[in-house]
């Protein structure tokens, strides 16, 4: 199975098991806006749990807040978004299309990455055994060719980019002779920046309605409290505030179903710390999330640091966590060192003293601030995509299984009652209403005991319960595994402790950096 195909499987899952829909399907959906369904909802606020008691119960010097979406439009020009949350836009006048410049010309490159593995293929196919993939790809004239055009092409975008010279981006756009995939021609518009936030009115117009935005991420709601919360809190530096809550974005091509959408969740924590340390701060940040994300064993290889290079002009360090999604290494989460931008930004726009007093030194300063910063949505592809895995059984069957962290799971036990009458469905219903207040388990009796499983095991229920007639006569069970299929006979008695080791965050918090 291609990945390619992997993902579309992945995306009919989704579906088809009630994770994840598009947004008002019966209207033929709205692009790059989902919903979660009944199973995803689950799933997500298990995910959300994770990172919050991770960053907040874990660390006695982090908090929570819950800020508004809408904020003073203030804080968007002070945080630069107004001039600056910008990507390069050009249309196709042909097909009427419109492309992120940036995108067009990042594809272009993937494309000659493609062409070098065609001819990789084709030498290998000549040579067979005898074939020296590094030899070839370092000597050969026609890679080499394909190679040089690549890395020429890359270092103009990054420099037209970083220059935001637009004119510059159309011309290579042209020069690289990139077409409109859906008319397949050249027929370009001029670029333009693309001011990514979205905007509405507030209040009404008798009373001189203004523009608010949709915030395009949370930190802002965090640093515009950072006072509040230091002042009531109590708090002293090194500290955090964390947040969970909406975020707005008017991608211009979005794509990759979950992965890039327009309306989307994040879970930021912004740490401030005293001018001079943030450095160690961000290390031990990059650590932790980095632990975070391995804690729930997917495979230490499919994740990576991606440091950046090129800074923003506030950051003053940066690096992505980035996961092995079916199409390629990719961006989960960010981690930033901000220096005292933002805050200093709010003080002048709002010309209120933003500062920290320390009471040891007896000085006053800005924060510094270094920045965790990872996408709800972003990290439920990562764990679903993740979790998927088709198994061929021993006699002869396939199984669909979503192999979640028992901890993330959105149904933690099914209860079947192995037949419909003799009082196992009163034995059975008596178990859920034992575990229901603590655990989200679902009974279920309809179908063969198979069909069953195989449902449960789709859906990623870590635990069978089944009850037969030697329930009734002994008080015992059969609890069935859903990744080894094992099962095993405990006394009813047991269940609920069961369930609850094994659903614990306990085992993931263990294995975190500290
Ligand atoms: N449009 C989006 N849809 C879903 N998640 C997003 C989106 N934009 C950002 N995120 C999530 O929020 C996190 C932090 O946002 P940040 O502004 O650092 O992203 P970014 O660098 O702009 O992302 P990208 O380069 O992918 O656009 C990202 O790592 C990602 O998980």
């Amino acid at each position: 199975m291609t990945q390619e195909e992997l993902f579309k499987k992945l995306i009919a899952h989704s579906k088809e098991y009630g994770f994840i829909f598009p947004s008002s399907e019966i209207y033929d959906g709205l692009s790059a806006v989902y919903d979660y369904g009944q199973l995803g909802v689950e799933l997500k606020n298990n995910i959300k749990r994770y990172w919050w008691d991770a960053m907040t119960k874990l660390h006695d010097n982090i908090v929570g807040i819950d800020a508004a979406i809408f904020m003073h439009p203030k804080t968007w020009e002070a945080s630069g978004h107004v001039g600056a949350f910008n990507d390069p836009l050009i249309d196709n006048k042909d097909s009427k299309k419109r492309y992120r410049a940036d995108v067009l010309i990042e594809d272009w490159i993937a494309k000659q990455d493609e062409k070098i593995e065609k001819e990789v293929a084709k030498a290998a196919k000549r040579f067979g055994e005898a074939f020296d993939r590094e030899q070839f790809v370092t000597t050969n004239a026609r890679v080499l060719e394909i190679k040089a055009k690549r890395d020429a092409a890359h270092e103009k975008m990054t420099e037209v980019l970083n220059a935001n010279d637009l004119a510059g981006v159309k011309a290579l756009i042209e020069e690289l002779g990139i077409v409109c995939p859906i008319s397949g021609t050249k027929n370009w518009t001029d670029v333009r920046q693309f001011n990514l936030m979205f905007s509405t009115q507030m209040g009404s117009t008798a009373d001189g309605a203004s523009i608010v935005y949709l915030r395009p991420e949370t930190a802002q709601g965090i640093f515009v409290n950072f006072l509040n919360v230091q002042k009531t809190g109590r708090m002293k530096i090194p500290f955090g505030i964390a947040q969970i809550g909406k975020a707005f974005r008017n991608e211009i091509v979005a794509r990759q179903f979950i992965f890039r959408m327009r309306e989307f969740e994040q879970m930021e924590m912004q740490f401030f710390v005293k001018p001079g340390t943030e450095m160690q701060w961000f290390e031990h940040w990059r650590q932790f999330r980095m632990s975070w994300h391995r804690a729930l064993g997917f495979g230490d290889d499919r994740y990576r640091f991606h440091d950046h290079e090129k800074l923003a002009h506030y950051a003053n360090a940066a690096t992505d966590v980035e996961y092995e999604f079916p199409f390629g290494f990719k961006e989960v989460e960010g981690i930033h060192s901000r220096t005292d931008f933002d805050l200093s930004q709010h003080a002048k726009f709002s010309g209120k003293k933003i500062q920290y007093f320390d009471t040891e030194s007896g000085e006053s300063y800005t924060p510094y601030v270094v920045e965790t910063s990872i996408g709800v949505d972003r990290m439920f592809l990562q764990v679903f995509s993740a979790a998927y895995t088709e198994e061929k059984l021993e006699n002869g069957e396939e199984r669909v299984v979503m192999r979640f962290p028992a901890a993330l799971a959105p149904v933690k036990a099914a209860v079947l009652p192995l037949v419909k009458k003799d009082g196992l469905p009163e034995v059975a219903r008596k178990i859920v209403n034992d575990l229901k207040f603590d655990h989200y388990v679902q009974y279920d009796e309809k179908d063969s005991i198979g069909k069953r499983y195989r449902r449960q095991d789709a859906i990623g229920t870590p635990l069978c319960i089944t009850v037969d007639h030697q329930s009734l006569e002994d008080g015992t069970v059969t609890i069935r595994h859903r990744d080894s299929m094992q099962q095993e006979r405990v006394k009813i008695a047991e269940l609920p402790g069961i369930v609850h080791d094994m659903v614990s965050l306990r085992p993931l918090f263990a294995k975190l950096v500290r």
